[in-house]
């Protein structure tokens, strides 16, 4: 049993509704200091809105969300969460360079109406290097392909220097090299101790350091545990309850995950 102090991040009896259907129901989950944790399911399974509500961003219904022991309504650390959201174009509107984007991820750790220290620049550069693209720091953000794009948010939000991050499948529409490149710098991240929470279609370039799997499948937990426990047979697993074709082929991403043959 863990310490109150080691729980990032703690869920009891979490359920959401968005346009008056239950989405996510009676969820609990723990994420201790240091957790890597791929959140996997099939899609409409409830990933994206398990991390909104985590973030903030959705209310509950019912339940309760802690951050870093605290309720979530009186949460007032926010600097400590970082979140990289589904990918949108960051290209279009006010045209930005890679440097710019990336410094906002700062702001929340900057001196009010300051300018920025050595360590914001320090914060900043570093970020860009662990990405991969400390040589694009004054290129237009929107001269870049979809999957730097996606390395220059992770940046963003690195800057921050976030004990949590939490990530909605940063590899979505993103080619292989910057698959690789991402994959990298949260093995980084997460050997320098970070906890991460990363919603994933399938564990990939990350499997090597990914060191838990919590699958949902219609808004509940089916699977919590080390990636290679999670056999799609089981009946408290990831497969509880496919009985057909249907469910075979949703459930088609998660098993390939797993290195299990539906
Ligand atoms: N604003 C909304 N209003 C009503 N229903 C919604 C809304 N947003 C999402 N949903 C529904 O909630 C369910 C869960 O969506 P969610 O995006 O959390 O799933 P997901 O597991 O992240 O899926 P994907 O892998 O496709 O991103 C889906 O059935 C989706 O259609």
């Amino acid at each position: 049993m863990s310490s109150p102090d080691q729980r990032i991040l703690e869920l009891r009896g979490v359920a959401v509704a968005l346009g008056g259907r239950p989405i996510l129901r009676d969820l609990d989950l723990t994420v201790e200091a240091g957790d890597v944790v791929a959140l996997l399911g099939a899609n409409g399974s409830g990933k994206s809105t398990l991390v909104k509500s985590i973030t903030g961003l959705l209310p509950l219904s019912a339940g309760s969300v802690r951050l870093f022991g605290q309720p979530i309504r009186e949460f007032d650390q926010w600097p400590r969460l970082g979140y990289v959201p589904q990918r949108s174009t960051i290209a279009q509107g006010v045209p930005s360079t890679v440097a710019e984007v990336v410094s906002a991820g700062r702001l929340s750790r900057r001196r009010p109406f300051l300018p920025a220290r050595a360590a914001d620049r320090r914060a900043v550069r570093e970020a860009l290097e662990t990405v991969g693209l400390a040589d694009h720091a004054q290129h237009q953000v929107s001269t870049l392909s979809g999957g730097q794009q996606q390395r220059v948010l992770i940046a963003r939000t690195l800057a921050g220097d976030p004990e949590l991050l939490v990530l909605d499948e940063p590899n979505a529409g993103v080619d292989l090299i910057s698959q690789q490149a991402i994959a990298v710098t949260l093995e980084r991240s997460a050997r320098a101790g970070a906890t991460i929470v990363v919603v994933l279609h399938e564990l990939g370039a990350f499997a090597p350091f990914i060191d838990r799997a919590v699958i949902l499948r219609e808004g509940r937990i089916a699977y919590d545990g080390p990636p290679e426990g999670a056999h799609p047979h089981d009946p408290h697993g990831a497969d509880a309850g496919a009985h057909c074709t249907e469910d075979q082929v949703r459930l088609a991403p998660i098993s390939g995950v797993l290195g299990e043959d539906l």
